[in-house]
């Protein structure tokens, strides 16, 4: 029997849809709009596809998307004026700059201009240390996404033994922190774990993001798990069209797993509809309302 594939875009319009109804509730309380600002430099053609996505799904949940571009010859103090004009603003509660940044710029010193308590991106290092030691953080939206893909599906993951290959600050540390307190056994292997196929064999749940296309192989998997593919690769595809592929060999990966996510339309669509769930969360703590219920 293949995998059952699980539908990431269908959950994430769900989610989406809760969310909406939620910031009109929140308008109803407050008389306001929560309000989003995503800063992008330069002119990365998916970063451009990525904001537009989320100005987009911003603004049909209700809220309110302030956009700011800024050429990617920018200085990073330019950058990080902007930003500290956007921590300053009443009408702004979630703080989003766009990934990855020209190259000139540190991304270290421009996250760590952001207010905490803004950085719906959750990338803050006050967040990823309240999100360590169990305090309420605000949480990076592709590690949520894939953490409420896995509750939906497996229900409660108490002693499962998780696998997340990559050791990102972004997806496999926050991954793997919020597997702990779900009470999972957690490895977390990368590119130098010696014999990966066996320390991935261990997983009920595996988590790939690794950013290599293709990487994980269906017989490195113990059968029936659930596989989580955070891979976003363009490969070269037929007629020299190129096509999206993930960090899992998903035909042979589905042979064996019990579950998994597609590439498009799994982890994908999650990250967006957790980023709106993260900005209504920040407008209701700046608001002083308790935490929206059922997101
Ligand atoms: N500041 C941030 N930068 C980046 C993040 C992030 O969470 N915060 N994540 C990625 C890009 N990203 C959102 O910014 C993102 C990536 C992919 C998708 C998505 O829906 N993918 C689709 C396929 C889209 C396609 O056809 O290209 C899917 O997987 O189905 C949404 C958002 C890096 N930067």
């Amino acid at each position: 029997m293949g995998a059952a594939v699980i539908d990431g875009k269908a959950f994430a319009d769900t989610l989406r849809g809760k969310v909406g109804a939620a910031v009109a509730a929140f308008r109803e309380q407050t008389g306001r709009a929560p309000g989003l600002a995503v800063v992008l430099v330069g002119e990365d053609p998916a970063s451009q596809v990525y904001v537009r996505s989320k100005h987009k799904a911003t603004v049909a949940a209700g809220m309110e998307s302030f956009e700011h571009r800024l050429p990617a010859t920018a200085a990073q103090d330019a950058l990080i004026a902007l930003v500290e004009r956007l921590n300053a603003d009443e009408a702004v509660d979630g703080i989003l700059v766009q990934l990855p940044l020209p190259r000139h710029m540190d991304e270290k010193a421009v996250i760590a201009a952001i207010d905490p308590a803004k950085d719906v991106d959750g990338f803050h290092v006050i967040n990823s240390g309240k999100l360590a030691v169990g305090e309420e953080a605000l949480v990076p939206c592709t590690p949520l996404g894939c953490l409420m893909l896995l509750k939906d599906r497996l229900g409660d993951l108490s002693g499962l033994e998780a696998v997340v290959i990559g050791r990102s600050n972004i997806v496999g540390k926050p991954m793997a922190q919020l597997l702990l307190q779900e009470s999972c056994t957690v490895t977390i292997a990368h590119s130098r774990t010696r014999d990966l196929s066996s320390v991935v064999r261990r997983g009920d749940i595996v988590v790939a993001a690794v950013g290599r296309p293709e990487m994980v192989k269906g017989d490195w998997l113990k059968p029936g798990a659930t596989v989580i593919d955070v891979g976003i690769n363009r490969v070269p595809g037929e007629e020299g069209k190129s096509r999206l592929v993930g960090d899992v060999d998903y035909a042979g990966a589905a042979a064996v797993a019990g579950a998994i996510t597609p590439v498009p339309g799994g982890v994908g669509p999650m990250t967006i509809a957790v980023l709106l769930r993260n900005t209504l969360v920040a407008a209701s703590r700046r608001a002083g309302l308790g935490a929206p219920e059922g997101l």
